[in-house]
C-alpha cells in the first residue's frame, strides 16, 4: 500500500501532458490552456492618451498658477476619445481632451477639468498640476512591443482574453481539451430516471465524476453503467482506453467476489501502478498504464470515497495532462478545527467541511451527520477537507488542523 505522496507522485510521473493544439476563438479560449507564445507588435497604451476629462496643456505654462492668480490660455481644438488631433499645442494654448483621447504634439499634462473654467473659447487653469506629465497615459508605459505577452502553459482567464483582445489576436492556439471516459460498475446501479427495486441503488457516481471532469475543462464521454459481467467489462474498458486519454470507472476495485477490475486491467495489458493508498476514504484506487499512453483510475464505488479521489489524484494529474506548465497542487489552507476531529490513525484521512473566513482566521466546521464513505447526503454544501495525518488520531476543538480546499 502506497502512503499518498507515493501515489501523488506515482501517478503524475506517469503522465504525459497532451501535445495536439487547436486554434479558437476568443470567446471560446476562457479557461483553455495556451499553447504559443503571444507577443504583439503594439505598444500599449497604443500612443500617448489622457486619463482624464480636462485640458491638455504645457506643463511650463501652468506650473505657477494659482485660484488667486489663474493662468488664461487658448482652447484650440476639442479632441474626443477616437479623434487625431489636427493641430500642435503651442505656448499660452491648451486642447479640450476627454479621458481615453489621444494627447496632440505641444501637450505634456492634462489639467482635470475640475480645477478649470471655462469662459467661451478659453479657459482658466486654477490649480497647477502636482508634477509634470500629471494624468497623461504614455504609448508603451503597460507594454513595449516585441515583448511576450503571454506564455504557453497558463490558463486563458478574463483578464488573459482582455490582453488577447488589446493585442488584436482575435484566435488563439490552444491544447486539446483532455478526453476522459467515465462509467460506472454494479450489477445493483439504476439510472435515476428508472424504478427502484429493492436492493438497487441509482447511480450517483456517474454524474459526479461527469461535473467534476466538466468543471476541470476536460471533454467527459459518459459510457453508462456496466454490470459486474467480465466480458462487459471487458469490452467496455476497451472502448474506454481507445477512446479517452484517463478512464475513470468507479466500483470493484475492493476484494469482493465481484471486483474484476483489476484482473482486467491486467489482461488487457495494463500496467499496475497503484492498487491501494493509504487513505481514508479512498484506499482501493486501482491505477493503471496502458502503452497508448491512456491512464486508467479503478475508482472505488463509494461515493464519498470516488470524490475524495478525484480531488486529490485525479485532479493534479488532469492539471498535468492539459498543458498547465506551472506545477498545479490542491489548494491546501490551515485552519482552527471548530470540532474534535477524530482518525483511526492508519491511513490519511480526508473528513469533509466548511472553510469559513471568520475575523482573518479559518475555521473549519465538520459536516454535521456520519463520516462515512457512502454519506454522500452530507459532503453536498462542504467545500473543504480537513486531513489528518497517518498516526494522528484525534484534532481537538480550537486546534489547528491542514484542510483542502474543494473547488469543483
Ligand atoms: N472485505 C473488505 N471489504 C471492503 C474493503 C476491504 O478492504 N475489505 N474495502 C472497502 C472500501 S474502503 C471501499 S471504498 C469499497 C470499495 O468498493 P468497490 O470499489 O469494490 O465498489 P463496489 O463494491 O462496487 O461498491 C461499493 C459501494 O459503493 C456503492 N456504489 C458503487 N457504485 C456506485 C455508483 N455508481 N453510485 C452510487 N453508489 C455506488 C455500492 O452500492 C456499494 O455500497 O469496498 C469496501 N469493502
Ligand atoms: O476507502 Mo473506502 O473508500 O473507506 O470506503
Ligand atoms: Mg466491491
Amino acid at each position: 500500500m502506497f502512503s499518498v505522496q507515493q501515489a501523488q507522485s506515482i501517478i503524475l510521473d506517469s503522465v504525459q501532458p497532451l501535445k495536439t493544439t487547436e486554434t479558437v476563438t476568443l470567446n471560446e479560449s476562457v479557461g483553455r490552456i495556451l499553447a504559443e507564445l503571444v507577443t504583439s507588435n503594439l505598444d500599449f497604451p497604443y500612443w500617448d492618451n489622457s486619463a482624464m476629462d480636462g485640458y491638455g496643456v504645457k506643463f511650463d505654462d501652468v506650473v505657477n498658477c494659482s485660484p488667486e492668480n489663474p493662468i488664461t490660455l487658448k482652447i484650440i481644438e476639442e479632441i474626443p476619445a477616437g479623434v487625431k488631433p489636427k493641430k500642435i499645442v503651442q505656448s499660452g494654448q491648451a486642447c479640450r481632451i476627454f479621458t481615453g483621447a489621444m494627447l496632440p504634439s505641444g501637450a505634456d499634462t492634462i489639467i482635470i477639468q475640475e480645477n478649470t473654467q471655462k469662459i467661451d473659447d478659453k479657459v482658466l487653469i486654477l490649480l497647477p498640476p502636482k508634477f509634470p506629465k500629471a494624468f497623461v497615459r504614455h504609448q508603451g508605459d503597460f507594454y513595449q512591443a516585441g515583448h511576450a505577452l503571454l506564455t504557453p502553459g497558463i490558463r486563458i482567464n478574463a483578464s488573459e482574453i482582455a490582453v488577447l483582445a488589446t493585442a488584436q489576436c482575435p484566435q488563439v492556439k490552444v491544447y486539446c481539451r483532455p478526453r476522459v471516459a467515465i462509467f460506472s460498475t454494479g450489477n445493483e446501479l439504476i439510472l435515476p430516471s428508472e424504478s427502484l427495486q429493492p436492493g438497487q441503488i441509482v447511480d450517483s457516481n456517474q454524474y459526479a465524476l461527469g461535473a467534476f471532469v466538466q468543471r476541470q475543462g476536460a471533454i467527459s464521454i459518459q459510457l453508462g453503467i456496466v454490470s459486474d459481467n467480465i466480458e462487459r467489462l471487458e469490452e467496455k474498458i476497451s472502448l474506454a482506453i481507445n477512446s479517452a486519454d484517463f478512464v475513470l470507472s468507479t466500483g470493484g476495485v475492493s476484494v469482493g467476489e465481484y471486483d474484476y477490475i483489476e484482473q482486467i486491467l491486467s489482461e488487457l495489458g495494463g500496467e499496475i501502478l497503484i492498487r491501494s493508498i493509504a487513505i481514508q476514504p479512498g484506499k482501493p484506487l486501482t491505477v493503471a498504464k496502458f502503452s497508448n499512453g491512456c491512464i486508467y483510475f479503478g475508482i472505488p464505488g463509494n461515493p464519498v470515497s470516488a470524490l475524495v479521489s478525484c480531488w486529490r489524484f485525479v485532479q493534479p494529474a488532469l492539471k498535468k495532462l492539459s498543458g498547465l506548465k506551472k506545477s498545479w497542487k490542491p489548494n491546501f489552507i490551515k485552519a482552527k478545527s471548530c470540532q474534535l476531529l477524530e482518525s483511526k490513525g492508519q491511513r490519511e484521512t480526508y473528513i469533509w467541511g466548511q472553510l469559513k473566513l471568520v475575523d482573518g482566521e479559518y475555521e473549519f466546521e465538520l459536516a454535521g451527520g456520519s463520516q462515512n464513505s457512502a454519506n454522500l447526503i452530507n459532503l453536498a454544501m462542504t467545500n473543504a477537507l480537513a486531513i489528518l495525518p497517518v498516526g494522528t488520531t484525534m484534532i481537538n476543538a480550537g486546534e489547528s488542523v491542514l484542510t483542502m480546499l474543494i473547488d469543483c
